[in-house]
């Protein structure tokens, strides 16, 4: 006999907890389950972690930077103190107790293991402790919210060796000597940069044409060009055909060309995918393909009746703050609320490097791609009053992407000092569907970084 209640939710990380968390404080009777740590990947493996050594990192780059701005500085840096941090105020030690408790307090029933769909309304639940399976049946629906995990290239000899993922690069007690990084993608680079400023020399090896492949170019390059005057080393359209590993000698990256990359520790960055295969979607009467790398929802968040996916299992972009936003509004639906349907027109993220690479919307290329008549501008941010003040670490721009026909925004980058933040207003732009002239129109604070706004819009052509 399964033991029954409203809602069950598979899978606690920021989408599940959020979801589960509201339906629970809402009076609904709801079972969250989860395999490894309520919370999820965000708070003890990947954002909060991963920002505390971005936060470390820079305030050893801005101590460096005194110098030609503010007198003379010494730095000495100490990984030891972020690895601390992590440990006590991030993640307390990987104990996920107070989230677990917020859970239960708000009335909601947590079982820990790993569950599987079991049939219309079911799931069963292999308990953390290996016991028998357990069923529960729902009511109303289930929530999967099951996220993503690494995904690992078929290289040979790597597989069996003690390669990182984020997972290892973000609780290593010190800092290795030497650090290979394979994959040039948000995880790769904020952390080959944080390892890089604390004095681990550090190769990066991407596989595509250009770093940050899912941004703009300008991007690219403006990342690769600090980046390497940092004095990591960046290999791109790089192919790795084996890895070799032995206590003595770390690791050997045996490249196409040829060349063969040697360092301490190899950190795997190569994306992300959700474990879909695991998750029983048959007895929901979803057959997908094997090589399928999202579970699909419609715009309500639907993947079969009573079934709703979130988060990075949905493949809408792997980012917290998208599975907060669906579980908002499949909560919402769940409840039976009016809850829109899913906008993702102006989703803004950001990678935490320095310079901090922010976009929302389309990029110029998926803007000419979807067939709209494009006109760019651009402006550099070091060009700016505030950012020739600023000096040292001054670099960045903002790119617009405007629909030349409408005259509004339909994409944005703000990559600089300020980047990530600066992106708030262009996502209200692009959200909001402002008119291009009303823009043009704002009066720009002096100095600021985001008066370098107020240029791109001049340079919209
Ligand atoms: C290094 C790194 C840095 C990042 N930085 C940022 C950032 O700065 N900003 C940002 O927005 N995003 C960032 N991300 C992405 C962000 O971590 C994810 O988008 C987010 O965690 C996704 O949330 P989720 O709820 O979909 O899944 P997850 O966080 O992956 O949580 C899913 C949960 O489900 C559990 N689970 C899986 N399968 C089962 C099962 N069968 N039964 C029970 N439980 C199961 C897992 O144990 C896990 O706890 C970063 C990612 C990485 C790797
Ligand atoms: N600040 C943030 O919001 C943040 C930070 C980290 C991660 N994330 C999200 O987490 C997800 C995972 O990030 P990621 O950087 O691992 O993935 P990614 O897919 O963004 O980048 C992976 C990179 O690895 C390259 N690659 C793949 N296979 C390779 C190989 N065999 N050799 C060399 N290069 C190879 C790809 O070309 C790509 O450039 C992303 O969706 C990302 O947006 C977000």
């Amino acid at each position: 006999m399964a033991e029954e209640t409203d809602v069950i939710v598979l899978g606690m990380g920021p989408g599940g907890e959020y979801v589960a968390g509201r339906l629970a404080a809402a009076g609904l009777d709801v079972v969250g389950v989860e395999a490894e740590l309520v919370g999820g990947e965000c708070p003890y493996w990947a954002c909060v972690p991963s920002k505390m050594m971005v936060r470390a990192a820079g305030l050893l780059t801005d101590t460096r930077r005194v110098p030609g701005i503010a007198g003379s500085s010494q730095v000495h840096p100490d990984f030891g103190t972020v690895a601390a941090r992590i440990r006590t105020e991030a993640t307390d030690n990987w104990d996920d107790t107070v989230a677990a408790d917020r859970f239960t307090g708000a009335g909601g029933r947590l079982v820990r293991g790993r569950g599987r769909l079991s049939g219309p309304g079911r799931v069963a639940v292999k308990p953390s402790d290996d016991g028998p399976e357990t069923e529960y049946g729902a009511r109303v629906g289930i929530v999967i919210a099951t996220g993503s995990r690494p995904v690992i290239p078929p290289l040979e000899g790597l597989a069996g060796s003690p390669y990182w993922t984020n997972r290892e690069a973000v609780s290593a007690e010190r800092p290795p000597r030497s650090l290979l990084v394979l994959g040039g993608g948000p995880v790769g680079l904020e952390l080959a940069q944080v390892y890089a400023r604390f004095g681990t020399a550090v190769t990066v090896v991407e596989g595509g044409e250009r770093l940050l492949s899912r941004e703009e170019p300008e991007s690219s390059r403006l990342i690769t060009d600090v980046l390497t005057r940092e004095g990591l080393v960046v290999h791109v359209a790089s192919h790795a055909t084996r890895v070799a590993y032995d206590d003595a000698h770390g690791f050997t990256l045996f490249l196409e060309d040829g060349e063969e990359l040697t360092a301490e520790r190899l950190l795997v960055a190569t994306g992300r995918a959700p474990d879909l295969a695991s998750l029983g979607l048959e007895h929901a009467g979803i057959e997908l393909d094997p090589k399928a790398r999202a579970l699909p929802v419609d715009e309500k968040l639907l993947a079969a009746p009573a079934l709703w996916a979130i988060g990075d299992v949905t493949g809408v972009g792997q980012f917290t703050h998208v599975a907060m936003y669906q579980g908002q509004l499949a909560a919402r639906t769940i409840l039976g609320e009016e809850a829109p349907p899913t906008d993702y027109r102006a989703l803004p993220h950001v990678t935490f490097t320095d310079p901090e690479i922010g976009s929302v919307g389309l990029t110029e290329a998926a803007a000419r791609a979807e067939g709209i008549d494009v006109s760019t501008g651009i402006a550099d941010l070091a060009a700016g009053a505030r950012g020739w003040i600023h000096k040292a670490g001054n670099e960045g721009f903002i790119k617009l992407v405007a629909d030349a026909r409408r005259q509004v925004l339909v994409g944005a980058t703000s990559a600089g000092p300020a980047g990530g933040e600066m992106l708030y207003g262009l996502a209200v732009a692009i959200q909001g569907e402002v008119p291009l002239e009303r823009l043009r129109q704002m009066i720009y604070s002096y100095p600021t970084f985001h008066r370098t706004v107020e240029t791109a819009l001049a340079d919209l052509s």
